[in-house]
């Protein structure tokens, strides 16, 4: 049974401006999301990944048709890890993570949480004074914390340096492993995508539909081996040529 369906036959976006010019975002999207699967979503620059994300979490209304989040969509928990990790500057890491609860916060899983992604040492510090991996770090436990239904992740390591966002995404993985959701990660960054996802889905240039849904079949405990990524990434751009041109 999919966690998530999502139908949409309509995104466009309408300029207030007296032109009055349309951009018509997404077309005809049909997506399933089992559940606890983790679903990558590649796409060229500005196709309509983010725009997706922030309809499936709510914060877009403005579209015909229809995004089910497990049986009821209206009260779904949804955690979101934005680009930038958007923390608090004047709370200390373990304040950032308390406070996206309304009630007491679990104490216990949290102080799990920050040892799962290694911030305990951190976690009475405030965020400038971390590094940009650390502060993804906060951000990711924050969006776990809540044990949400569906966890949107945007880009969640762009502009780190290759080993900080290798370190972050093992992280992140074993984290994932152990606590499993559904999770829909954007990347631009085709190994990174092979190396977390369950199945890679495809994107075309606006109007956004999917090109290709393809399951990754590299075992769990062999993506840490960056040659298996790289050979399933030569199969894959050899079987399917058009991808090339959509990273
Ligand atoms: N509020 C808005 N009004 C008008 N157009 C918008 C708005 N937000 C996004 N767009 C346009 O919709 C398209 C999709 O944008 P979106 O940010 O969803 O793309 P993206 O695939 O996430 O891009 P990137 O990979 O660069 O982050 C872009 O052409 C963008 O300019």
């Amino acid at each position: 049974m999919n966690d998530i369906t999502i139908s949409i036959q309509d995104k466009t976006y309408r300029s207030r401006h007296v032109d009055d010019r349309q951009h018509q975002a997404i077309a005809d999207l049909q997506l399933g999301v089992g559940r606890n699967e983790f679903v990558c979503l590649l796409g060229p620059s500005g196709c309509g990944k983010t725009t997706l994300l922030n309809m499936i979490a709510g914060l877009d209304s403005h579209y015909q048709g229809q995004i089910r989040i497990g049986s009821q969509a209206a009260t779904a928990k949804i955690g979101y890890v934005f680009q930038n990790p958007r923390l608090l500057p004047w709370y200390t890491v373990r304040q950032n993570i308390e406070v996206v609860f309304s009630q007491t916060p679990p104490a216990a899983l949290i102080d799990a949480l920050l040892a799962d992604m290694q911030l305990s040492d951190v976690q009475q510090v405030y965020p400038e004074r971390l590094s940009l991996g650390m502060q993804r770090r906060a951000a990711i436990i924050r969006a776990f914390a809540i044990n949400p239904d569906i966890l949107l992740m945007d880009e969640p390591f762009v502009s780190l340096d290759a080993p900080s966002a290798r370190q972050v995404r093992n992280l992140l993985y074993s984290l994932w492993q152990q606590r499993p959701h559904t999770v829909l990660f954007v990347s631009h960054d085709l190994r990174e995508a092979i190396a977390l996802a369950d199945r890679l889905i495809f994107l075309s240039p606006p109007p956004m539909r999917i090109v290709s849904d393809i399951a990754v079949n590299i075992p769990r405990e062999l993506r840490n081996d960056e040659a298996q990524i790289e050979a399933f990434r030569e199969h894959l751009l050899s079987q399917h040529p058009a991808i090339n041109g959509l990273l």
